[in-house]
């Protein structure tokens, strides 16, 4: 069996750090497209990528291109193409550049790479998909997004850093939408097998919540440049390997739902499998009372900017 064949759309600091985790994990060969506005530099990541290939042992060529001809016929493509926000900026202000520039990469892609199964990255995250889904018109189950694995990482960071403990030991599911409104989850949070109550006091467990819930905007205010880019490309990288290796894993993936959760058509995230077919199955959880009730909430703060989405797009 051949290697994948993984497309990377923009080689800026999310798309060249996803690029250095997937190659290094070995998961495929690697096309990093920018626009030719970038000139070489897709080229020259890359290049130097591929360079440090026998000094940390892998094999994978990575090329950098601006011509959807390199990457055609991918089997998995991330979408990272678009602006980040700086500080004092919401993710939400980057709504209208980002749709454009997400409905014009998924147009190359769909006629480029018309199996792929796409992670789309860039931000606003949940309508940033739904964009995606509506220029590819793919299966829902071959188009969402990352956001659950880097929030749920973060929160479990803080725990671990507030019990002393290893993060390995740390599980954690987080919902919602990739906003300020997103939904950790501590009913479902446990620490070597044991339910985080019992481990952690509520007044510290909700401040850990609430950082979780600010830890984008806490990468923003430290770089002041752009937002972060190490983890949310190791989240992405980890995504990419559950579809190559067939994983069936259950992360927190921004997925399609439709009567999943009565959500009625958008992308939140969820829980669900991940496997090479791309999103195999959304699990669906009983919610408790304040947890249904932070999810809704969550879904109508996606629902709106997808309206809002809609309505620019449709004037464009
Ligand atoms: N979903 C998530 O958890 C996260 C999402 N993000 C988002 O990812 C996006 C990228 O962030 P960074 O890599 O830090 O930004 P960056 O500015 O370093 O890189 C973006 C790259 O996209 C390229 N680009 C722009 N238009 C393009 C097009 N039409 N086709 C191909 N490439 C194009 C730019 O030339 C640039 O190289 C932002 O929207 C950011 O908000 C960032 C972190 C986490
Ligand atoms: O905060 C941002 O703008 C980038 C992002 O989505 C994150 O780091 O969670």
């Amino acid at each position: 069996m051949g290697r994948a064949k993984i497309t990377i759309v923009g080689a800026g600091n999310v798309g060249a750090t996803c690029a250095h985790w997937c190659a290094a994990a070995e998961l495929g060969d690697i096309v990093l497209l920018d626009i030719p506005a970038a000139g070489d530099m897709p080229k020259g990541k890359a290049l130097d990528l591929m360079q440090s290939s026998p000094i940390m042992g892998f094999d994978s060529n990575i090329v950098g291109a601006t011509d959807y001809a390199a990457s055609a016929n991918s089997d998995v493509v991330v979408i990272t193409a678009g602006i980040p926000r700086k500080p004092g900026m919401s993710r939400d202000d980057l709504l209208a550049t980002n749709a454009k520039i997400v409905g014009s990469v998924a147009e190359q892609v769909k006629a480029t790479s018309p199996n792929a199964i796409v992670i789309v990255v860039s931000n606003p995250l949940d309508a940033m998909v739904q964009r995606a889904l509506q220029v590819t018109g793919f299966p829902p189950a071959r188009v969402f997004g990352q956001a659950g694995v880097l929030d749920t990482a973060r929160y479990r960071t803080f725990l671990a850093m507030e019990l002393g403990v290893s993060v390995e030991d740390v599980s954690a599911l987080l919902m919602g939408g990739h906003g300020d409104t997103m939904v950790p989850m501590p009913s479902c949070t446990s620490v070597g097998g044991i339910p985080i109550r019992r481990l952690l006091a509520e007044d510290k467990l909700q401040a850990i919540v609430q950082r979780a819930r600010d830890g984008g905007a806490e990468i923003v205010s430290l770089l002041k440049t752009g937002s972060a880019y190490y983890a949310p490309a190791a989240a992405t990288a980890q995504m990419v390997e559950a579809i190559v290796r067939d994983k069936k894993r259950i992360i927190p993936v921004a997925a399609y739902c439709d009567k999943e959760y009565g959500v009625g058509g958008y992308y939140v995230g969820v829980p669900a499998i991940l496997g090479a077919k791309g999103v195999e199955k959304i699990v669906e959880l009983e919610l408790d009372p304040e947890e249904r009730k932070a999810f809704d909430h969550s879904v109508s703060a996606v629902k709106s900017l997808v309206a809002t989405m809609n309505e620019l797009m449709s004037k464009a």
